[in-house]
């Protein structure tokens, strides 16, 4: 395993917020990493300067060992990152395919100098696609509006994978989802792992953080406190971490 991206000492203010005060990471290729931590711990601004929204006050991002100055997450998806928010950001008037082949359809050309978009590639790709996911989605499904949450994250990785995605960051996928759905989002983003990602995972629910990661980042007051793999920790040991009632956190 190697480290497809790496955050050293992050730091982050708004105004007199120090949401971050030197977070540092490692996420290995192939492996679901979860990040946990209490409100307000800075897991969502950590998550934003991987995803090109904020750009750190001091600290290093780096891509495959290569610096990642991010300026927008359009960015961040040139790169291969690709961020998939719990209010997924898929237009909902256009069909699954478009979806995953938006700003990237793939051309044809009509009496070889007319360009238009290849709809016939598009709706085979994503059929072999969401068959690859194991995706209940009905592929006859016009638009994305009526689908569920589930499989609208469904939709999002499947682009991720598709694209080739080098880092797929997860916040909070499951928390608008039923039961059912959230066993299936747990399976996708195990999917993308195995597939040669690195998924950056956040949850609350540590019985599913405990369920999904490879390894648990906890963290602590804008610092990452305590790094362990799923299969060495206990929800008991965690909290510990995310409430700082531990030495190493206390110092914090
Ligand atoms: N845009 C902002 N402007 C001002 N303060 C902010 C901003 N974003 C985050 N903060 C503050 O930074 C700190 C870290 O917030 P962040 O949202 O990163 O935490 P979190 O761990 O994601 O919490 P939650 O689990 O509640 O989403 C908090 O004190 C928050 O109020």
């Amino acid at each position: 395993m190697s480290a497809i991206l790496e955050v050293v000492g992050l730091h982050k203010s708004f105004g007199p917020v120090e949401a971050l005060r030197g977070a540092d990471l490692q996420l290995q290729t192939g492996e679901v990493l979860a990040i946990v931590g209490d409100n307000g711990a800075g897991k969502s601004t950590l998550i934003k300067h991987i995803s090109g929204v904020y750009k750190p006050d001091a600290g290093q991002i780096l891509l495959a060992g290569e610096p990642l100055d991010l300026s927008s997450p359009r960015e961040a998806r040139e790169r291969g990152v690709e961020t998939v928010y719990q209010d997924l950001a898929l237009a909902d008037d256009l069909s699954i395919g478009a979806n995953i082949f938006l700003g990237r359809e793939p051309m044809r050309r009509l009496f070889g100098f007319l360009p238009y978009v290849d709809d016939r590639t598009i709706r085979r790709e994503t059929a072999e696609l969401l068959r690859r996911i194991r995706s209940e989605i009905p592929t006859a499904a016009r638009t994305v509006a009526r689908l569920s949450g589930g499989q609208r994250q469904a939709v999002a990785i499947a682009r991720a994978i598709y694209w080739q995605a080098k880092v797929v960051l997860l916040d909070e996928p499951t928390a608008a989802l039923a039961v059912m759905e959230r066993e299936r989002v747990i399976h996708h983003a195990r999917d993308l792992a195995a597939h040669g990602v690195g998924v950056i995972y956040i949850g609350h629910n540590l019985t599913e953080i405990l369920q999904v990661a490879d390894r648990i980042v906890v963290m602590f007051r804008g610092r990452t406190v305590h790094v362990t793999a799923a299969g060495d920790t206990n929800q008991e040991t965690l909290i510990k971490y995310m409430t700082g009632y531990t030495d190493s956190a206390k110092a914090a």
